[in-house]
């Protein structure tokens, strides 16, 4: 099993024992890890193995088959209605292209969360888009249709309506899939840009290795065929340190992986 990290005062989300399944259908068993306030908390593993399943249990679309996930302490499932909504106000999702609604405009689509969760008034509402749109570099683009821009401003502008609502942790499922290498090194900064400016902490699912190295700060490696954690901490600690032969060749693209 993995070291967890010592205990620290600013653990932000903390999985206990935790358990996942589609119906009979064993996907990773018995998951323990912290993440810390500022992390940027990368999902890694090969294909399949569930990166994507952990991030939809982290954000309540699905319960633990066992054990639980923690925010602050509480568990989603066992809080209020009131408590649930005021989690997921606080918690900033995007998902693989952006996943904007595309008969509204990136105004529009960005405004949504602040129509549902806020009661600012319109035009509050329209200097606030503008702000954030302008934080992802997209000032002037408010009456474009995602399909008249490209798929990294599809992203950024994902990310701009995930921060609507400043929340405290972001959570992102392969942010940079399908963009050019050098698109995808400017999601990275600008995700720990945003980072760094709003103190969010971030989760993220992604198979690229420059990203992984770039921005994580901690994370996990999830084993498909044992179907549980084979290491947790920083990636670059997992590649120089891992006792898991596995996790030194995922992190080395295969060419530290000896014993
Ligand atoms: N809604 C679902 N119902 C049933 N099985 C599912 C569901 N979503 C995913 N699975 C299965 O769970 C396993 C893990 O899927 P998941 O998408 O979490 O993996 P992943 O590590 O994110 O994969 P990839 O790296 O290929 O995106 C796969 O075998 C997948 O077929």
């Amino acid at each position: 099993m993995s070291q967890l990290r010592p205990e620290r005062q600013d653990v932000v989300i903390e999985a206990r024992g935790l358990t996942m399944k589609y119906g009979s259908n064993l996907i990773q068993s018995n998951l323990h890890f912290q993440i810390c306030k500022g992390d940027v908390f990368v999902i890694m593993g090969g294909s399949g193995c569930g990166k994507s399943t952990l991030l939809k249990h982290m954000i309540g679309l699905y319960q633990p088959a066992d054990g639980e996930i923690l925010f602050g302490g509480q568990s989603y499932f066992t809080a209020s209605q009131e408590q649930q909504q005021d989690m997921r106000r606080r918690w900033g999702v995007t998902y693989q292209g952006g996943a904007l609604f595309s008969d509204k405009t990136l105004a529009e689509n960005v405004a949504l969360p602040l129509e549902q969760y806020t009661t600012l008034t319109n035009q509050d509402i329209r200097d606030m888009v503008h702000y954030k749109l302008a934080l992802v570099g997209l000032a002037g683009f408010e009456e474009f249709y995602p399909s008249q821009i490209s798929g990294g401003m599809c992203k950024r502008a994902g990310l701009a309506r995930a921060i609507a609502l400043d929340p405290d942790i972001l959570f992102f499922d392969e942010p940079s899939a399908g963009l050019d290498p050098l698109s995808a090194r400017r999601l990275d900064d600008l995700i720990l840009q945003l980072r760094d400016s709003t103190g969010a902490t971030v989760v993220i699912v992604t198979h690229e290795l420059a990203s992984i190295f770039a921005i994580g700060s901690n994370g996990i490696y999830l084993d498909a065929n044992t179907k549980t954690q084979l290491d947790t901490g920083s990636p670059q600690t997992m590649l120089n340190h891992s006792k898991h032969q596995l996790v030194r060749e995922f992190l080395s693209r295969g060419e530290y992986g000896d014993e």
